[in-house]
């Protein structure tokens, strides 16, 4: 089921995306949390630093699972997203830095990376909550537009337009890596609840695409159809073409 908050504010996007998590945490303090980076969830990890710096949630006892990493960048390098997670939020607040998974971007081993990653996912059990963003080509994690997609966690080859999308982090877009180690899409709809975050004009015929069109593997966040329990969260812009 699709439950669709719209927000008329970046401020309030944020307030909502953050209080989910927050009010998660504070009923079940051991939640698995499944994360996600990009630019979108930035301002709902702002406002969870603030939470927790008021008292109001704590992530002592929380482990989180990060959807995706880029393969060969090192763990310390300003786009990596081990290093994005460690600067937005787990630096600023009191989770175990132990408790925290990002899948590993090694280029020698990403075969290895990504069965290990899976090991840990099943030996988690189930996340709680996963935030998601949304790719402009409906990706979600890097789980690309395909004939085929996966249930676990895979090595995947990045679209052109993926690539162009994220180059704006990096100086230049051969910068940016061509492989990355992504949840698949078994573990993502095995979570309990999901929350999906799109802002902005861009997303909007994606996000219309995802939610209303027919499910397909050109269309991964179409997926979510079929979730039990999912919440959307956009803002005026990329909510513009839903019913
Ligand atoms: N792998 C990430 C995704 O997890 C993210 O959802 C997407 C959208 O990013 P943004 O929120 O910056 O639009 O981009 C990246 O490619």
């Amino acid at each position: 089921m699709l439950n669709i908050i719209r927000v008329t504010s970046d401020e309030q996007f944020n307030e909502v995306g953050a209080s989910i998590i927050a009010s998660l945490l504070q009923t079940n303090p051991r939640a698995n949390l499944g994360l996600a980076t990009g630019s979108t969830p930035v301002g709902v990890y702002n406002k969870l630093v603030e939470l927790y710096k008021e008292g109001s949630v704590s992530f002592a006892q929380a482990h989180s699972y990060n959807l995706d990493e880029y393969i060969g960048l090192p763990s310390d390098h300003p786009e990596s997203y081990r290093r994005f997670m460690n600067d937005k939020l787990f630096n600023h607040v009191d989770i175990n830095l132990e408790n925290t998974h990002v899948p590993s971007g090694s280029k020698e081993h990403p075969e290895q990376a990504a069965k290990e990653y899976n090991q840990l996912l099943d030996a988690a059990g189930q996340i709680d909550l996963q935030i998601l963003g949304l790719g402009h080509n409906g990706h979600i994690g890097f789980n690309e537009p395909a004939t085929e997609l996966h249930a676990a966690t895979h090595v995947v080859e990045l679209e052109e337009d993926t690539r162009q999308a994220n180059a704006r982090f990096f100086d230049h877009i051969d910068q940016v890596p061509t492989h990355a180690v992504t949840m698949g899409m078994g573990s993502i709809l095995k979570s309990k609840q999901i929350v999906l975050l799109a802002k902005g004009e861009s997303k909007a015929e994606i996000l219309a695409r995802a939610l209303m069109g027919p499910l397909t593997t050109q269309c991964p966040a179409s997926m979510l159809q079929t979730h039990p329990n999912v919440v959307v969260i956009v803002d005026q812009a990329a909510g513009e073409l839903l019913k």
